[in-house]
């Protein structure tokens, strides 16, 4: 049986990732919070993987956030990001760890990127401002991957996800990504009975959104692969406005009032389509829509709120 450690495995990638592995079996998952082990600090994960010894390791650690908090606290951003790469990579490898699989995102392409993003198109021409120093850490940790594979001849490879939704996501009000902030902001407003919802920017950029549970299937396939691209982009390869994701939220949710645009807020990149041939090639595929993730997501919502899980 193998050895797994999943690094971030309170967080909304991490648990779908330790509920895929016990799903599958044939998996020893090691969970380890930050009262074990502190991923910035180098000699304490260096120390935390030479004792455990994983054989795999998926990097689902990260300082994570969405467009105003990239924005607010980008040496927090590049700082954190930086390290829990760098400590992990090379812990992994002084520990003997054959396999690492390190999660980035869609925001290491540039800003005006050919749409649909193929992944070659990496480092061809400046980055978006808001989110350029997550952007550049992701960038280094793959960049690692890269080269520990080529150097040391070690399974160390990257998967790239589009925008993430699903159960166990953050809905703080300011901090977090734009579908756990409008499931809160059209629940209160429903719930208050307001007449209309504000939301940030004019609406018009497109994105795309991944349910966490495809993800999850997506990084096992990944790790059954033989010989995997080095980095590999996973998507559902088709975005809506944000005006559109707005209505079919305040559908999910049930709130009937009017939906106005804040175009004082930013708006980020005006649109990051990932090409995802290539990870369909190996033959993996999404398998959840857009509807019935947000139906999820929201069930999720009230019952977290509930419960006191909810990261408000
Ligand atoms: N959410 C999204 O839309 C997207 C996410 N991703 C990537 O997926 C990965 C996971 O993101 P997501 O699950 O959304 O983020 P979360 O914020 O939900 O989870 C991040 C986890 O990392 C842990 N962590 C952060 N810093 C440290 C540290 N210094 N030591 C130990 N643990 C730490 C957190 O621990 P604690 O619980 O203690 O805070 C938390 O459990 C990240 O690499 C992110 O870049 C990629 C594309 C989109
Ligand atoms: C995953 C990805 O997430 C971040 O990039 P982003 O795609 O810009 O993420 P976002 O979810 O915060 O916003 C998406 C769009 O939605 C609009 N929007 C409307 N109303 C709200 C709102 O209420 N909150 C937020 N956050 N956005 C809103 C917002 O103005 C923007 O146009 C990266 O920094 C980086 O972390 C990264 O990789």
């Amino acid at each position: 049986m193998k050895k797994i450690y999943i690094a971030g495995h309170r967080g909304m990638v991490g648990s779908a990732l330790v509920r895929e592995a016990e799903n599958r079996g044939g998996f020893e998952v090691l969970a380890a919070g930050r009262d074990r082990v502190d991923l910035c600090d180098q000699s304490d994960t260096f120390a935390f993987l030479a004792e455990e010894k994983p054989d795999i390791v998926i990097i689902a650690a990260a300082k994570v956030g969405g467009i105003h908090a990239n924005s607010t606290y980008p040496a927090d951003f590049i700082y954190e990001n930086l390290a829990i790469a760098a400590n992990l990579v090379e812990g992994s490898r002084q520990a003997g760890a054959g396999r690492v699989l390190f999660l980035g995102s869609s925001c290491i392409y540039p800003k005006m990127a050919p749409q649909p993003m193929p992944e070659d198109c990496l480092l061809t021409s400046p980055l978006e401002t808001t989110n350029e120093a997550y952007a550049i850490a992701k960038i280094a940790g793959l960049k690692m991957c890269q080269h520990y594979r080529a150097q040391h001849g070690l399974m160390y490879h990257s998967a790239m996800p589009t925008n993430l939704y699903g159960p166990g996501d953050n809905y703080h009000a300011e901090n977090s990504h734009v579908i756990p902030a409008l499931i809160r902001r059209f629940h209160e407003a429903k719930e208050a009975g307001a007449e209309s919802v504000a939301i940030w920017g004019t609406g018009t950029p497109r994105r795309e959104f991944l349910h966490v549970d495809d993800l999850a299937a997506a990084c096992f396939h990944l790790l059954k692969l033989e010989n995997p691209p080095d980095w590999v982009n996973v998507g559902v390869g088709d975005d809506v406005t944000i005006l559109q994701l707005a209505t079919l939220v305040a559908k999910t949710v049930g709130f009937e009032g009017t939906i106005e645009t804040d175009p004082s807020k930013p708006d980020g990149t005006p649109r990051k389509l990932l090409d995802i041939s290539r990870i369909r090639e190996t033959g993996w595929t999404p398998a959840i829509t857009l509807e019935t993730g947000l139906a999820g997501a929201y069930k999720d919502f009230l019952t977290s709120l509930e419960t006191g899980a909810a990261r408000l």
